[in-house]
């Protein structure tokens, strides 16, 4: 971690630069803040960092809908331990990992789609089941490893929730938030472009879910869009996790985040694997904005509603993949 820091209005945000940058001393590209979550543990409510921190993450969805978490949890082994089991996973015949049917839409088997050539990926609802499933005799290391990183970043997300929603005032709901929430960890990989086709990963777009957070190996790609034309390359540094708000953190505080468009880039030859913990509403439950959120200067943009029945919305062709389906399915004035 570098300790350059610079100021954006009331708070600081520490840099997360990567050491390939810092060997080349070239100059600095346009960055996402980065908000520091080394020594976790120690970071308790009520202390002056918690406060600082806190205002930092509020802040930073506001302006961008995303920044970069500094996170040591994940250790060098662990790290290691899981790029390589996803360089082993999607290794595996395709007749395989088609075998993931998934207990939800979008979750499972991604890929051999010739919009998004270079990119395949698999949902993980559930660790044990999903090992057993593509290797039958087992694969503990691939377990373990997985398991331990969900349960690490899971740390993470729900620390930055608590702060949300303590920016915000609305404490209250806490339980409640996280009640309404389940995680699935989505592996991808992408492939390098040949010569005659396009560099482009993954197509521009929003989140649906609450919250995501995304974990690239070295290769890198993944930008995302500030403002019309802006486009900032997120950083490959080990300890570095972007974290995205996604269009129901929208909703869920009435238009009071911004739920950014990103995209995937490909460069150079190497294979790029990532990791997301999406954080996304459990089926059947309402996600309801909280009436704090709502006055005459504020008025109530979404309806209540059950994300299950807008992922079936959503999985429709005419509906898919509409950059305002959510709008579509519940905003208040359709
Ligand atoms: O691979 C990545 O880093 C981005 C993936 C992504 O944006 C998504 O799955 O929604
Ligand atoms: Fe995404």
């Amino acid at each position: 971690m570098s300790d350059t820091e610079y100021d954006i209005g009331l708070v600081t945000f520490v840099k997360c630069t990567s050491q390939k940058e810092n060997q080349m001393g070239s100059q600095t590209p346009l960055e996402l803040p980065t908000i520091d979550f080394s020594n976790i543990k120690n970071l308790n409510q009520g202390t002056t960092v918690w406060d600082s921190t806190k205002a930092q993450v509020l802040k930073t969805f506001q302006d961008y809908g995303c920044f970069e978490a500094y996170f040591d949890e994940i250790s060098d082994d662990l790290r290691n331990s899981v790029f390589a089991s996803l360089k082993q996973l999607f290794d595996l015949p395709l007749e395989t990992k088609l075998q993931n049917i998934p207990g939800k839409f979008f979750n499972g088997y991604i890929g051999q789609n010739k919009d998004v050539p270079l990119y395949e990926s698999l949902g993980i609802e559930d660790t044990r089941s999903f090992t057993h499933l593509m290797w039958p005799h087992g694969n503990p290391e691939f377990c373990n490893s997985i398991q331990s990183y969900i349960e690490k970043l899971t740390q993470l997300d729900q620390t930055m929730r608590m702060m949300i929603l303590g920016s915000l005032n609305l404490d209250k709901y806490l339980d409640e938030h996280m009640e309404l929430t389940s995680y699935v960890l989505r592996v991808m990989s992408y492939r390098a472009p040949e010569k005659h086709e396009s560099s482009l990963g993954l197509k521009a777009h929003a989140d649906k879910n609450m919250m995501t957070i995304l974990h690239q190996n070295e290769v890198g790609g993944l930008e995302v869009q500030n403002g019309d034309e802006e486009r900032i390359k997120a950083n490959v540094s080990p300890n570095c996790f972007v974290v995205m708000a996604g269009e129901t953190f929208n909703i869920w505080t009435n238009g009071g985040l911004r739920a950014p468009l990103h995209r995937v880039v490909m460069h150079g030859e190497e294979t790029r694997f990532s990791l997301g913990l999406f954080t996304t509403p459990k089926w059947g439950k309402i996600v309801k904005t909280p009436q704090e959120m709502v006055d005459e200067a504020h008025p109530l943009l979404f309806k209540p509603f059950d994300y299950g029945k807008f992922v079936k919305f959503y999985s429709k062709k005419e509906n898919f993949p509409h950059e305002s389906a959510l709008k579509k399915f519940c905003g208040v004035s359709s």
